[in-house]
């Protein structure tokens, strides 16, 4: 469990994990699920040097690694802009974080989240 032992840290790591299964319920292909390697994607590590995956922030959430929501969403954000730097504006993996980015900003809002506080609490 966290390093935090107090109640917010636990608060957080529950609204962290629920966050995470909406956003990866949209990725229905699964392309987000997990790290992109050189071979499926060739010269990919060339190109990203901030790679980020869901596998990788559920990893990060349970470690204690995320102190607010924000740190959260900059993860979020940075693996969709990541599949938008690497594969070109045509591909299935362009438009999947685009709509995948689109969602997230809206489900990561500020009045998202207080209305999620409210409910949480
Ligand atoms: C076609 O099946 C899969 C399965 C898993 C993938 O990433 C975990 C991807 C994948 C995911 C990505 C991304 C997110 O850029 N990608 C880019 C080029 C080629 N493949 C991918 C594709």
């Amino acid at each position: 469990s966290c390093t935090l032992r107090d109640s917010d840290g636990i608060i957080l790591k529950q609204m962290l994990n629920h966050l995470l299964k909406i956003l990866q319920n949209k990725d229905v292909n699964g392309f987000f699920a997990f790290p992109v390697t050189d071979s499926i994607a060739p010269g990919y590590s060339s190109i990203i040097h901030h790679p980020m995956d869901f596998s990788t922030m559920a990893v990060k959430i349970e470690a204690c690694e995320y102190f607010t929501v924000m740190d959260f969403k900059k993860d979020f954000i940075l693996m969709c802009n990541n599949a938008m730097t690497y594969n070109r504006p045509d591909t299935i993996y362009y438009k999947e974080a685009k709509r995948l980015l689109h969602i997230g900003i809206r489900q990561l809002s500020k009045e998202k989240l207080l209305h999620l506080k409210k409910t949480q609490s």
